[in-house]
């Protein structure tokens, strides 16, 4: 999966580690603890408990040794939380090196006079602004992201993903936008630059894996507030204990109860909850899917259906004209020259295609007149073609748009050649000249190896695939079937395929699409999880939350498992954190009240040394057991694919029962360690 050459380091590697410690003390800025209310509370805590320890130690008290500890360890507590966060950013800033190296301080041939591309003047990247047409020449690396407009070329594109085969842009088509730090092998382009300096994918791409323009998720900030609301009921708590302690003739040190404070609120959570965060995006990466949000990575883990065009996505899309197939008193030449005439200046890759074919296999020399006028292909009329100066128009497309165009249904022969080319997969286009059917053109895409297996993969998650196309619905069924898919929807207009995702949305799934099209781009935008191609237009990486370098529709698979696994580890250290709060209340509590109470033996259960050592025990264990699931927080909760509720009730097993158990088990092995070493 991975096959960047950066270095994969392990958890807890030295060049990691090191840097993450200094962090975890660069961390105690208040506006950085501010982030976190949870930690925030814990630093005041800590600050208090030091200047009563301090206050103690000074007049010689009582408490003077193990107040200094418990101030100590509260510190520990706030440090070893940020030391989980600098953790987690520390793994994304390795990658974040990786991509800074290849990124060039590159000068750009900047065109001076458009359409010219022999003239240009070489400027600074940094001084050139969106709209302005570049040249990029075999052997450059293309200094900035944009538009190819003209051109043809093959390019690197390693160092963005790692992949090492050479790839093609081309103006026109869906292959159209090039990446700022890949590197041009043959020929030249004409791009039109599309990103303001300093906010190109290769910036962005850094700034994400540093975890700099991270924001809370919307679920990040709901747990937040729970977390506070938890602190706040646990404040209350802590101050109406002294109230019950002097009505039963017992004080309880100040010092004791801010240190209880600290052990009830749900540190451990507060503590990892940033870093979960920041390694489910690092795992995106990994898996070479940059998220523009970290809502797009929460949401792939509870999508319900994923709808996929199907050119480019489905199938290569590089759909070549294979033949032609005239209607009855046509020939082949005249519907060969027709379609030429329709083609000369359709820079998609169909409409090259058939231009190739009709040269090559017929001999056709045709070349456009200047006078005539091209009609471009949209994804709303489903054609394209020409007026000629003399009056004549030739329009190719769609068969339903083209019957529609001619004013009646297809001849019985025509629809016949129309089927058949569908019902193999192939896309017919119907060529008519002034409305009069001539023929139809054969386009050929393949579907790409191995998609079926992963289609079945994401039946087996619960996700339903429905395939979209502005194809006719015999193609679709065709390619439907051997892809694999649940559903299709045939014929689709961009309009249409945003009211087919605002009607999941709106029976309450969620809903990811994959694209590659500017046709695609509205349905991007609207789906909660919109996954863009890489080799898409940037009208569809716009559009999409996130981006797969790799190309892959099937990549959603591992997004999918990203962002359930997310969901699941939070869920699952949220549960475990709640569930140890509430186990050290009952913990700590019959220590604090055994002297007044001598019944509350019965429930002192762990036997724990003295008050003292109770509460210095517990503090400790709250601060350590940050730092013992830092692991499962960057590494995750295992994840098998299974349904989520079933998943969910062992997860609450687990977590919640261990969550229960381990502070009375954790406390008291450290209440031992403490009486053994008198430390308290
Ligand atoms: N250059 C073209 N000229 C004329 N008609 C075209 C051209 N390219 C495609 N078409 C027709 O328009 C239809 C819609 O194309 P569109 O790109 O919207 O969808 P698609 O590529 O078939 O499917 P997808 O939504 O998966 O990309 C095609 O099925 C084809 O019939
Ligand atoms: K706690
Ligand atoms: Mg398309």
């Amino acid at each position: 999966m991975n096959k960047h050459s950066s270095p994969s380091l392990g958890l807890f590697a030295p060049e990691i580690l090191g840097p993450a410690m200094m962090q975890a003390f660069r961390k105690l800025d208040p506006r950085s603890l501010a982030r976190n209310p949870v930690i925030f509370s814990t630093a005041v805590v800590s600050l208090v408990a030091t200047v009563l320890a301090l206050r103690e130690a000074l007049a010689a008290g009582p408490n003077a040794v193990v107040g200094l500890q418990i101030a100590l360890w509260l510190w520990f507590t706030v440090l070893f939380a940020n030391f989980a966060e600098a953790v987690a950013e520390g793994r994304g800033k390795a990658r974040a090196d990786a991509f800074r190296a290849t990124k060039s301080s590159a000068r750009a041939k900047v065109l001076i006079i458009p359409g010219d591309h022999t003239a240009y003047r070489s400027r600074d990247i940094e001084s050139v602004e969106v709209g302005e047409l570049i040249l990029v020449e075999a052997g450059d690396t293309i200094p900035t992201d944009g538009e190819v407009v003209e051109g043809a070329a093959s390019v690197d594109e390693s160092a963005i993903t790692g992949e090492s085969a050479a790839v093609i842009r081309e103006s026109g088509g869906d292959r159209s936008s090039v990446t700022g730090g890949t590197r041009l092998v043959s020929d030249w382009l004409v791009v039109r630059v599309t990103a303001k300096p300093g906010e190109t994918f290769l910036d962005r791409m850094i700034a994400l894996v540093e975890g700099a323009r991270r924001q809370k998720t919307p679920n990040e900030i709901a747990l937040d507030i729970l977390l506070a609301a938890l602190t706040l009921v646990f404040l209350l708590v802590v101050v109406t204990l002294p109230v019950f302690a002097s009505w039963s003739g017992t004080t309880i040190p100040v010092i004791y109860l801010v240190a209880l404070f600290v052990t009830l609120i749900p540190t451990t959570i507060g503590g990892l909850l940033s870093a979960i965060g920041i390694a489910g995006m690092e795992r995106l990466v990994k898996a070479n899917v940059v998220a523009k949000s970290g809502r797009a990575v929460e949401a792939a883990g509870d999508i319900d259906v994923l709808l996929l065009d199907k050119t480019g996505t489905i199938t290569f899309g590089n759909r070549m004209a294979d033949a032609f197939e005239p209607a009855p008193g046509i020939t082949d030449q005249e519907l060969a020259e027709a379609a030429l005439l329709a083609s000369l200046a359709d820079d998609t890759p169909e409409g090259k295609s058939i231009v190739d074919l009709a040269r090559r296999r017929y001999g056709l020399s045709g070349t456009a007149d200047p006078r005539a006028v091209f009609v471009p292909f949209s994804a709303h009329t489903r054609m394209s073609g020409v007026d000629l100066p003399e009056g004549t128009s030739i329009r190719k497309g769609a068969s339903d748009a083209m019957a529609v165009l001619s004013g009646a249904p297809l001849s019985h022969a025509v629809d016949q050649i129309v089927k058949r080319i569908g019902a193999s997969g192939g896309t017919p286009l119907v060529v008519a000249r002034d409305r009069r059917v001539l023929g139809v053109i054969h386009l050929k895409d393949v579907v790409k190896p191995a998609i079926r297996e992963r289609f079945a993969e994401l039946r087996r998650m619960g996700i339903r695939t429905v395939m979209i196309t502005g194809d006719n619905p015999l193609t679709a069924a065709a390619i439907a079937a051997e892809a694999g898919v649940d559903d299709f929807l045939a014929e689709a207009t961009p309009e249409k395929k945003l009211e087919l995702i605002r009607r999941e949305q709106a029976e309450g799934r969620l809903v990811a699409m994959c694209g590659d099209g500017s046709n695609d781009a509205p349905a991007l935008a609207q789906a909660d999880v919109g996954v863009a191609m890489n080799t898409g237009t940037p009208a569809a990486k716009e559009a999409g939350n996130l981006i797969d370098l790799d190309s892959d529709p099937t990549k959603l698979i591992e997004i999918v498992l990203v962002g359930k696994q997310l969901l699941i580890s939070r869920g699952a250290l949220t549960t475990f954190s709640v569930a140890n709060d509430v186990a050290k209340y009952f913990a700590i509590l019959p220590a604090l009240f055994v002297a007044a109470y001598p019944g509350l033996g019965v429930l002192d259960v762990m036997g724990l040394g003295s008050p003292q050592s109770a509460i210095l025990s517990a503090v400790i264990f709250n601060a350590l057991v940050i730092v013992a699931l830092i692991p499962i927080a960057l590494k995750g909760v295992a994840y098998t694919p299974a349904s989520a509720s079933a998943l969910l009730g062992r997860n609450l097993l687990v977590y919640g029962l261990g969550g229960l158990i381990v502070p009375f088990l954790g406390i008291k092995a450290i209440d031992l360690v403490v009486d053994l070493l008198h430390l308290a």
